[in-house]
């Protein structure tokens, strides 16, 4: 095993919901501290795939292995529930669209962040409180308010805390479901200069979902374009949307497609 070797392998991924298909035969790898963006039009299977890779959804067909820090490789759907819970919190984040489905709305924002560092066994309170206290400056917010619930933040506020308990437990690998759709323009901007910023710095791995071309254009090494639930191309996030081959990213990148 080498610091070389890829860090995601999926071979082969397919996914049915009964007849219907939401991805088909999606092999990659991810590397660490790369970032990949997957795009599509609405349907093309994009939350599908990133469900199946990220664990929360037992493919049809295919295989997702993962490079743990201790024990090597293993395969994500072959080992305990249990154990890939414990994958998921200690070396992984998902960043979901809608920050509620990623925080704790009836506790605090300081809290939020905490909660993840005592999941993965941290028990010294003073600890707790000054990480929750660094990360939340680190997504530029206010300290003063470490104490009120996420409801009463805006939604990119909501965003950034999203951010901070996730990447408290110092994660190799996040999944971003849309991070930044819903959000103002401008609020969008800052939030993406945030995520790059921080990404960048913690040479964190990622897979980031998006039907938004100018976030991959900013975040993405590399890129997939899905189409029908398939990988119609895929490459270098410049070369692809600078030159792109398939019929359909030339229709993706010209707009013409509402995406
Ligand atoms: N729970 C489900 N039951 C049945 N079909 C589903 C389900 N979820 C998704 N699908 C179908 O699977 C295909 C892929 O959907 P998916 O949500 O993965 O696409 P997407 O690219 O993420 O779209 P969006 O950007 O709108 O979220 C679509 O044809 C969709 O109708």
């Amino acid at each position: 095993m080498s610091a070389r070797d890829p860090l995601l392998q999926v071979r082969g991924l397919t996914h049915r919901y009964g007849r219907q298909v939401g991805c088909r035969d999606v092999s990659f790898d991810l590397h660490p501290g790369e970032v990949l963006g997957i795009v599509g039009e609405s349907g093309s299977g994009k939350t599908t795939l990133l469900k199946c890779v990220s664990g929360q959804m037992q493919p049809s067909e295919g295989e997702v292995a993962y490079r743990t820090r201790d024990i090597g490789t293993v395969d994500v759907y072959g080992m305990t529930e249990a154990r890939r819970r414990m994958l998921m919190r200690t070396d992984w984040g998902i960043v979901y669209q809608n920050a509620r489905d990623g925080l704790r709305m009836k506790v605090s924002a300081g809290a939020n962040v905490g909660e993840r560092l005592m999941a993965i066994g941290e028990r010294n309170y003073g600890h707790i409180r000054n990480e929750a206290v660094d990360w939340l400056e680190r997504v530029e917010m206010d300290i003063g308010r470490i104490d009120d619930l996420p409801g009463t933040f805006s939604g990119g506020m909501q965003q950034r805390l999203q951010i901070a308990r996730n990447l408290v437990t110092k994660p190799r690998l996040v999944f971003m479901d849309e991070p930044t759709s819903g959000l103002d323009v401008s609020v969008q901007a800052r939030l993406l200069d945030l995520i790059r910023g921080l990404v960048g710095s913690l040479g964190i791995a990622c897979v980031v979902v998006t039907h938004d071309l100018g976030v991959v254009r900013l975040l993405s090494h590399r890129l997939m374009v899905m189409k029908g639930g398939r990988v119609v191309e895929q490459g270098l996030t410049d070369q692809v949307l600078d030159d792109p081959q398939h019929p359909y990213t030339q229709l993706l990148v010209s707009s013409i497609l509402p995406v």
